[in-house]
């Protein structure tokens, strides 16, 4: 019997820095219908979902920072998108800060949660690759200080068992690494469900900034291809405070190909129905890891160092 699930991704528009936590969470309940009317059983929300992407701004104010985290999930104010997903009977994947206080002290981390469609929280992710500086950049318009306002995931690549199949998660940046999906392909995922926030202007440089469309669908499709695996990847989109980010979320099958993909860059529905075993000729034969990965040759690559070039 195949394994069908029927999957949104549910792209956003910009978020405003004015923008409440009720407001937004009133936007993420209101897709969540429209995804289950389209007869979604799984929707996939953006990374930092629940606010503007303050990682743009020097914030020296602590208060000010704490106000973007959230410190409990589900908190009064993300209530209702548990009580939706549990009323419709939907499960969703949300990205959002997370800010923990171990033994006094203050830890955050960029995450995203994967709940079922009771409402309850199976999974667990932590952004691995954090993108940007630790510190203002001069001569930019708008900054990257993911390093600075958070520390690197510490949950490793996990993946969970949910929605009849093998679900992993990952966040903006780590769509471009193929390890992220490779750590995940080795146990077996069948779906890998990941947001981003990508602003035009990353590189500082016109020519690589005019390919940031295609380094987004390049890098999710090899990520699927690659590891026979479904890939939603959701967009936070449109000009958002000044700053332009790329769309086109897509649904992408394990062949590579993209089955949906959103048109605008305003808050957009797309819905797949993903055969969860459409994987599977990919894993028996041309990516059957068991027989020909070679891992002997591999070593490098969990080398600490960075480029190792030839001797001249
Ligand atoms: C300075 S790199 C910024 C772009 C990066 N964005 C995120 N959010 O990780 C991305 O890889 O899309």
């Amino acid at each position: 019997m195949a394994r069908h699930l029927i999957t949104a991704a549910a792209q956003m528009g910009p978020i405003a820095r004015s923008e409440t936590r009720a407001d937004t969470v009133r936007r993420l309940v209101g897709m969540m219908g429209e995804a289950r009317g389209r007869g979604a059983e799984l929707v996939v929300f953006t990374e930092l979902a629940l606010t503007t992407f303050f990682p743009r701004w020097m914030i020296e104010d602590e208060a000010e920072l704490d106000s973007f985290y959230e410190a409990a999930m589900p908190s009064p104010a993300t209530q209702p998108l548990f009580d939706e997903a549990q009323k419709l009977g939907i499960g969703f994947s949300l990205g959002y800060a997370e800010l923990v206080v171990e033994g006094g002290v203050k830890r955050r981390f960029n995450t995203s949660i994967l709940v079922d469609r009771t409402g309850r929280i199976i999974g667990k992710y932590r952004k691995v690759h954090l993108p940007g500086h630790d510190a203002p950049q001069p001569g930019r318009a708008f900054q990257h200080l993911e390093k600075r306002y958070f520390e690197p995931g510490d949950l490793g690549f996990p993946v969970f068992r949910g929605f009849g199949g093998v679900m992993g998660m990952a966040i903006c940046n780590d769509r471009r690494w193929p390890e992220t999906y490779r750590v995940m392909g080795l146990q077996g995922v069948d779906m890998v469900m990941l947001g981003y926030n990508t602003p035009f202007d990353h590189t500082g440089d016109e020519a690589v900034n005019s390919l940031t469309l295609f380094h987004n669908h390049l890098s999710m499709q090899a990520g699927a291809y690659q590891n026979a695996t479904w890939v939603v990847g959701t967009a936070k989109c449109g000009t958002e405070e000044g700053s332009k980010m790329g769309g086109q979320s897509v649904i992408i099958a394990p062949s590579g190909e993209i089955v949906a993909q959103a048109v605008t860059v305003e808050d957009e529905v797309i819905t797949a129905k993903c055969d969860l075993d459409m994987g599977r000729i990919y894993k028996e034969t041309i990516f059957n890891f068991a027989r020909h990965r070679r891992p002997e040759h591999y070593g490098l690559i969990v080398e600490r160092t960075g480029a190792i070039l030839p001797p001249e």
